[in-house]
């Protein structure tokens, strides 16, 4: 597969604070990776670099060849007194060829909601909507910050297996920021795990091969709530985020003022 755009020894810091250290991440034509990390581990602010609207304190994003990237951002924001139908919301991209809005709504299956208000459609429809305008202007990459944000589990996994034939038709290589790692998981090639740097990676099933993930996967119910963000770490972070060096990790000790047995 042809690499698309490389995350190449990225960090940023803010206040002085380093929020990603050392980013490598490399995405090809065809390629569903998923970025999962606690909330602040800076997913976000790694799009934002990717999309050019922050700068990195080091490292910089290759790009392969011409790449033309489709955003969709997390939530729609549109004043609520302005009347605008989807097909007026997609005409104002920019260069937009507006011959493919019809098309592109059909790709995402609401063709017919091109003249509903946007104001009045749910939170699967406006998942739908921001998918189309990310699809104008044929894009190869793909770059999607919590794509399935708002909606119930059934409309979830529809929107990921949506995803996912959009990236077996185009040939797009995507990216995105998941909470979800048990839903999104099947439809994913790559994980990727940030906490400041990538604290592991590859395959769903070589994350979740590993005996920690699945015993926590494996209680019904459990999984939804706890497991996201349980995979194996062969490192330990203090409170700061920093990875402490084994010396520095003092084992816990029990005493009288222990809440658990
Ligand atoms: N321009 C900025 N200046 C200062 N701090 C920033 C800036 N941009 C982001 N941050 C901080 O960086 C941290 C990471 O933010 P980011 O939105 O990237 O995290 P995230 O992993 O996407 O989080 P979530 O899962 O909650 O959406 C947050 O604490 C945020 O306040």
């Amino acid at each position: 597969m042809k690499p698309l755009i490389t995350f190449d020894d990225i960090g940023i810091e803010f206040d002085g604070r380093a929020l990603l250290s050392h980013i490598q991440i490399k995405i090809h034509e065809g390629e569903i990776v998923t970025l999962i990390g606690p909330n602040g581990s800076g997913k976000s602010t790694l799009i934002r670099i990717l999309l050019g609207l922050q700068i990195p304190t080091s490292g910089e994003v290759v790009y392969h060849g011409k790449t033309r990237i489709g955003y969709m951002p997390q939530k729609l924001h549109i004043d609520p007194t302005l009347p605008l139908s989807v097909t007026d919301f997609l005409s104002l991209v920019r260069k937009v060829d507006k011959h493919q809005i019809p098309e592109v709504l059909a790709k995402v299956g609401i063709e017919k909601l091109a003249k509903k208000q946007v104001h009045f459609l749910s939170g699967g429809e406006t998942q739908r909507v921001l998918l189309a305008r990310a699809l104008l202007n044929r894009p190869n990459l793909l770059v999607l910050d919590e794509p399935v944000q708002g909606v119930d589990v059934n409309g979830q996994v529809e929107l990921y297996n949506l995803i996912s034939s959009i990236r077996d038709e185009l040939q797009c290589g995507v990216l995105m920021v998941s909470h979800d790692l048990h839903l999104v998981m099947a439809k994913t090639d790559t994980v990727v795990c940030i906490n400041q740097h990538v604290c592991c990676s590859g395959t769903p099933q070589h994350v979740t091969g590993h005996p920690a993930y699945q015993a926590l996967f494996g209680i019904p119910g459990a999984a939804e709530s706890i497991a996201i963000y349980s995979h194996h770490h062969d490192h330990v972070h203090d409170e700061n985020g920093e990875v402490l060096a084994a010396d520095d990790i003092v084992p816990h000790k029990h005493g009288t003022s222990c809440q658990h047995s």
